[in-house]
């Protein structure tokens, strides 16, 4: 679980019972826990679903047949069209990916631990900015993710 900003701390409301978050530096309190910007990344990724994937479906192909081989190449050529400059992730994503994300260029916005796919997260914080990764499989499909954040 990602910490807690400097100066919060958790306590329990003695008349609900219910956790809320104090800040002892500033004497505010909130009932949401306060997100840890130092423990979030932003990233963009392209996804390519195959047949196994958890939702087999996406905007571009009502029934998704491929397999999961077929998907890695596609994936890889993908990757081959970015590192050589021919394209970005984000276009690529706009017009080839199986996630609704494509639509913003693939951008997931910030997120910390526990947010997404733990393999998809795992790969997502081992990134420097703006560094993609290769291929990675979640149970979605095989992603490229670019840390942008
Ligand atoms: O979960 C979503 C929506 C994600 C999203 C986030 C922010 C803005 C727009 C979409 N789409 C899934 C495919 C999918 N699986 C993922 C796993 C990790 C990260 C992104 C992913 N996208 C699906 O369509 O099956």
């Amino acid at each position: 679980m990602p910490g807690l900003p400097s100066g919060w701390v958790e306590k329990t409301s003695k008349s609900t019972g219910k956790k809320y978050y104090f800040n002892t530096e500033t004497n505010e309190s909130q009932w949401e826990k306060p997100d840890n910007e130092e423990f979030q990344v932003r990233a963009s990724h392209l996804l390519v679903k195959h047949k196994g994937s958890r939702r087999p479906s996406s905007w571009k192909q009502n029934v998704i047949t491929r397999t999961e081989e077929e998907a890695l190449d596609i994936i890889k050529n993908y990757h081959k069209q970015i590192t050589s400059g021919k394209t970005t992730l984000a276009a690529l994503a706009q017009s080839e990916s199986d996630c609704n994300s494509g639509k913003n260029g693939g951008d997931l916005g910030f997120f910390g631990p526990g947010q997404m796919q733990k393999s998809f997260e795992e790969a997502a914080f081992a990134l420097k900015i703006n560094e993609m990764s290769g291929p990675v499989y979640s149970d979605s499909g095989i992603h490229l993710i670019l840390r942008t954040g």
